[in-house]
């Protein structure tokens, strides 16, 4: 079914540069090691134990958020993956960058700076501008082949994306080769029982999305997160708006989204549920609860559903053929509001169905909570890209990969 060129294409012993997607959690500084390395430490591994010159370009945060900070870190935590060295040069395409890249030997593995350090990185361009920037142009004559294992990034038209494949032959690794036929697989398939979508997470747009799209071939969709809050403003409950000036989780969504949220919840009333109640922080730093009726968005920053609402999607996700989760339901990272996260996941993790989590930070859960991967017909290390997956939205850098190999 692969429509591009893997990595098994490859000739001998290539200088090879490879896109990975290291964007990682960043807590106090600190890098989280978290699934996208060990999944990409499969490629990185069999590309160096074959003997090429591996180079590793990635991104992590956007200018302006604390998350964005250097790949010193990453080149750490991927070496512990690979068990081998990963060097690190704090250049992207400048004379010390270029200078580490050739004195490369067979089996090395350099991992350059943030690629979002460089400015012709990001602004959303086609592939045939970002092929003809300084970054492309100075980094392809060094290099005899180009492999896009971001998977998670191929919703983004940045020059580390879509503007090498237009001047280097083109490759898929081993993680976008995995999410892209687990992904498409999804999108195409047809189930006999009941298909339930479990959507939370921080952004609206990922719900109306797949309720646009995916609205008549699921059959219930079960929400929570953020995304919950807006319906339930929508439905009328005092939740749905930011209670801090400096926090921005709402207003804007809302503004932005407000009319179809309102169309959505109206039309398709009978398959969406909504919490029955939320849960929060007290003054004893403890978890409490209030039922939808009791909610107070001006004094409470609610946290995840509520135990009633656990107890109210446990038995859809049982009772159903297939279960497609993105986002998480609650703040998990804290163990007081994981229950709703977790709770869902374990439904899903002990039902026999066809079973896929979604999103970057929300597998995180899977092992934070003790859980087996392989409970699960897929886990996605995708959030933005796998919503546009299932969605059938185009993804720029995979396109590139198809159209190379044509
Ligand atoms: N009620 C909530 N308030 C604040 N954050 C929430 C809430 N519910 C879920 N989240 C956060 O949503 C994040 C995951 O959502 P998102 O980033 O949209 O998805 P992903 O990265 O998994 O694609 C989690 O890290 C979780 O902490
Ligand atoms: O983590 C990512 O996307 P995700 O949060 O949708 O999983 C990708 O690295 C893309 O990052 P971006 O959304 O800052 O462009």
């Amino acid at each position: 079914m692969t429509s591009f060129n893997t990595i098994d294409d490859l000739e001998a012993e290539q200088r090879v540069l490879v896109r990975l997607d290291l964007n990682s959690p960043v807590e106090d500084g600190a890098v989280q090691d978290n699934r996208r390395f060990s999944r990409h430490a499969k490629t990185i591994k069999e590309l160096a134990e074959a003997g090429h010159r591996v180079v590793l370009m990635a991104h992590q945060g956007r200018p302006g958020n604390d998350t964005f900070v250097s790949l010193d870190q990453h080149a750490e935590i991927m070496a512990g993956h690979i068990g081998r060295d990963v060097q690190f040069v704090d250049d992207i395409y400048g004379e010390k960058a270029l200078d580490a890249i050739d004195a490369l030997e067979s089996g090395e593995v350099l991992l350059l700076e943030n690629t979002r350090m460089s400015d012709d990185e990001l602004p959303e361009e086609d592939p045939e501008v970002k092929a003809e920037t300084e970054f492309v142009q100075t980094l392809a004559p060094h290099f005899d082949a180009y492999i896009n294992d971001a998977y998670s990034a191929a919703h983004r038209k940045h020059a580390s994306l879509v503007g090498f494949p237009l001047v280097l032959p083109a490759f898929a690794g081993r993680v976008m080769e995995t999410e892209y036929e687990a992904n498409t697989a999804i999108a195409n398939r047809e189930f006999d029982g009941q298909v339930t979508m479990v959507v939370g997470g921080t952004k609206a747009t990922d719900v109306i999305g797949v309720m646009n799209t995916l609205g008549d071939k699921i059959d219930t969709f079960c929400l929570g997160g953020i995304a919950s809050h807006l319906f339930l403003r929508a439905a009328g409950y005092d939740i749905g708006y930011d209670r801090h000036e400096n926090l921005d989780l709402y207003d804007t969504q809302w503004e932005n989204n407000k009319e179809i949220i309102q169309e959505l919840y109206e039309e398709r009333r009978d398959q969406i549920k909504l919490p029955e109640g939320l849960a929060y922080e007290d003054d004893n730093d403890e978890r409490a609860e209030h039922d939808n009726e009791e909610l107070n968005a001006a004094d409470y920053d609610y946290m995840d559903i509520s135990e009633e609402t656990v107890d109210k999607y446990d038995p859809i996700i049982r009772d159903s053929d297939a279960v497609f989760l993105k986002g998480a339901l609650g703040v998990f990272e804290d163990e007081k509001f994981a229950a709703g996260t977790v709770g869902a996941v374990k439904a899903i993790a002990e039902t026999d169905c066809f079973s896929v989590i979604g999103g970057g930070d929300t597998s995180r859960s899977i092992e934070m909570y003790g859980m087996d991967e392989n409970a699960f017909d897929h886990v996605s290390i995708a959030g933005g890209a796998y919503i546009r997956a299932l969605t059938g939205d185009d993804l720029p850098g995979i396109e590139l990969l198809i159209d190379a190999a044509q």
